[in-house]
């Protein structure tokens, strides 16, 4: 049994294992966007881990390291001053350990801002090259539901501060719990602190992702999972704290507009293929999931 020095600070935490070495994942599917073979490397990640890093993104790393310094210098402000930018709910804002609207907790600090381009481009220029791989026609066919007005996106801005009550228990803090993102595919990039988590084989292991500040880490999500009636699939992940260094993530979600239709594009089935989902637009999913809690199956109320 866990018996904490100062329980009060983690008391409405859910705890995790702590990671160790042997969770490492160490074969995360790397995607150089600037080589030819990147299409279909795209289509073999979603398809095997719902998963990939992208590399030779175009996005200058002056740029993210600015925002990096800028979010740190926000968090770092009392908290009087930070609860002045929030709350997070509705749509967007400063939160504090609550996420969403239904009792999850997490140990975490966040903002919920409306638009970043630069990490948009990176999305757009990965769903240009997904459409490629499927050989679906034209080439803006899935990014097209990014960039077209009214398309509902997100950027997250994560800081999960160290937790030392929990140092040398050989558990840690849950920074987000496991979860799928509702949108199509989500971009993210951390400082240089590991905790991010992937399930293997159905949720059977979580393995650690290695950091790369250089790199851009995508997610597919359950819009896309339905898109291609479920050959993608959207990959269940969490971040576990650290006990002794701070992790700051930004993450970018791709979503349509409320409108846009959320249904198996007919390219991809073949011949007789069964349709596993039940129709529905990105407005009807996104008002079921945020009636979620964040561990929920939200595609299951969807599915035929
Ligand atoms: C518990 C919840 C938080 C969340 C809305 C939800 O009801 C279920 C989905 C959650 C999620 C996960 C991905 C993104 O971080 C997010 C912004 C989103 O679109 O769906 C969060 C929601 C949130 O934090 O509000
Ligand atoms: O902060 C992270 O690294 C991931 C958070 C996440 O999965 C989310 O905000 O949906
Ligand atoms: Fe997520």
């Amino acid at each position: 049994m866990v018996v904490l020095a100062n329980p009060s600070v983690v008391d409405q935490i859910p705890l995790l294992p702590s990671p160790g070495h042997r969770d490492t994942f160490a074969a995360v599917p790397v995607v150089d966007l600037s080589r030819p073979g990147a299409a279909r490397a795209i289509v073999d990640a979603c398809e095997r881990f719902g998963f990939f890093k992208v590399i030779n993104h175009g996005v200058a790393t002056a740029t993210m390291d600015r925002a990096e310094s800028e979010t740190v210098k926000f968090f770092a402000q009392a908290q009087a001053v930070k609860d002045r930018a929030g709350p997070a709910y509705p749509p967007f804002g400063y939160g504090s350990k609550r996420i969403g609207l239904n009792g999850d907790m997490g140990w975490l600090e966040f903002l919920l801002l409306a638009y970043v381009a630069a990490v948009r481009g990176v999305a757009v220029r990965v769903l240009e090259k997904m459409a490629e791989g499927l050989g679906i026609a034209p080439v803006d066919a899935l990014s097209a539901m990014v960039t077209e007005q009214g398309s509902d996106q997100v950027f997250r801005v994560n800081h999960y501060p160290p937790c030392p009550a929990l140092q040398g228990l050989g558990c840690s803090a849950t920074g987000f719990g496991e979860h799928t993102d509702p949108q199509l595919i989500s971009v993210l990039r951390s400082n240089g602190t590991s905790g991010l988590q992937i399930a293997l084989r159905d949720g059977a292991q979580w393995v650690s992702v290695p950091s790369d500040r250089d790199a851009f880490f995508v997610n597919v999500g359950d819009s896309l999972q339905v898109l291609t009636n479920g050959r993608f699939k959207s990959v269940k992940h969490r971040v576990v704290t650290s006990s002794l260094k701070s992790r700051v993530s930004f993450i970018y979600f791709a979503g349509p507009s409320l409108a846009q239709r959320i249904v198996p594009l007919p390219e991809l089935l073949g011949d007789g293929e069964e349709i596993l989902y039940k129709e529905f637009t990105w407005g009807e999913y996104k008002k079921a999931a945020y009636k979620t809690r964040l561990g929920d199956n939200r595609l299951a109320q969807f599915e035929k």
